[in-house]
């Protein structure tokens, strides 16, 4: 199990915005979480990754008890996230974006850093020059750079926070293919996503969300055919 997490809450003023969340995730894994809006799917990747400390509960990754660890430590733990609204540093370069994730998540030299960002830029397939701006990218290449910098981190867990948020069908198809290459490095990843087909595609186990308790966790058929989650979120007729 490379996460685990037990009974994770956090609140908002009066607002319970996530109760009692428990998951377990095993390395390897593509696990997905989805729900409604307001669910808390985001919280609950904000109190695992150290944006939030959680009010009770416990997060425990790699065996270790991370619970209320602050982003910087949770990183250099070895779990790295991407946002829904990619935050870029716009006056920098792309590679000097990625470089940041290998020298303060890596620890790298800044050489080591440069050189892996080229890398991983090809990885990624960033289309256009590494010289250029952030500021002057678009959606899926602003994606594109953020998961780049996100692996640069040397990161064993990958939180994927709306990555298709605002993409065509075929830029959708190339971060569906680019999700399984990374998961094929050997990175365990949770992806946070409304978009049901690529959940459905690249999930290998599913956890829903319903006013921030979890409502069912199965396997994408057993999600689909779930009459809870029809009711609460997917639909009857949410394929078509
Ligand atoms: N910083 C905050 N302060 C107060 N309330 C918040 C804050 N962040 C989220 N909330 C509230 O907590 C609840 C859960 O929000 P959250 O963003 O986690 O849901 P979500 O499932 O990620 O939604 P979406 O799919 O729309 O991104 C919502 O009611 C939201 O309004």
């Amino acid at each position: 199990m490379i996460l685990e997490t037990e009974k994770v809450c956090k609140r908002f003023g009066g607002l319970q915005a996530v109760k009692e969340v428990s998951l377990q995730v095993e390395k390897g894994q593509i696990f997905g979480l989805i729900g409604p809006n307001g669910a808390g799917k985001t919280t609950f990747l904000n109190s695992i990754a150290g944006t939030y400390a959680p009010e009770s509960g416990k997060v425990i990754f790699t065996g270790k008890d991370v619970t209320g660890y602050r982003a910087d430590k949770i990183c250099h733990a070895g779990m790295a996230r991407t946002y829904q609204i990619v935050r870029s540093f716009p006056q920098m370069t792309v590679r000097e974006n990625v470089m940041v994730g290998g020298i303060f998540g890596g620890k790298q030299s800044r050489e080591k850093a440069a050189r892996r960002a080229e890398e991983l830029l090809d990885f990624v397939e960033f289309p256009l020059s590494h010289d250029l701006l952030a500021q002057n990218l678009n959606t899926i290449q602003l994606k594109r750079m953020e998961m780049a910098r996100a692996l640069a981190t040397n990161c064993h867990l990958l939180l994927l926070d709306e990555v298709a948020a605002g993409l065509t069908p075929g830029e959708l198809n190339d971060i569906t293919a680019l999700i399984r290459r990374i998961r094929d490095m050997g990175i365990t990843i949770i992806i946070v996503e409304h978009l049901m087909k690529l959940i459905m595609d690249v999930c290998d186990r599913i956890s829903v969300l319903y006013f921030g308790e979890k409502l069912a966790e199965g396997t994408p058929e057993e999600i689909t055919e779930n009459e809870k989650v029809i009711k609460a979120y997917l639909g009857e007729n949410y394929l078509l």
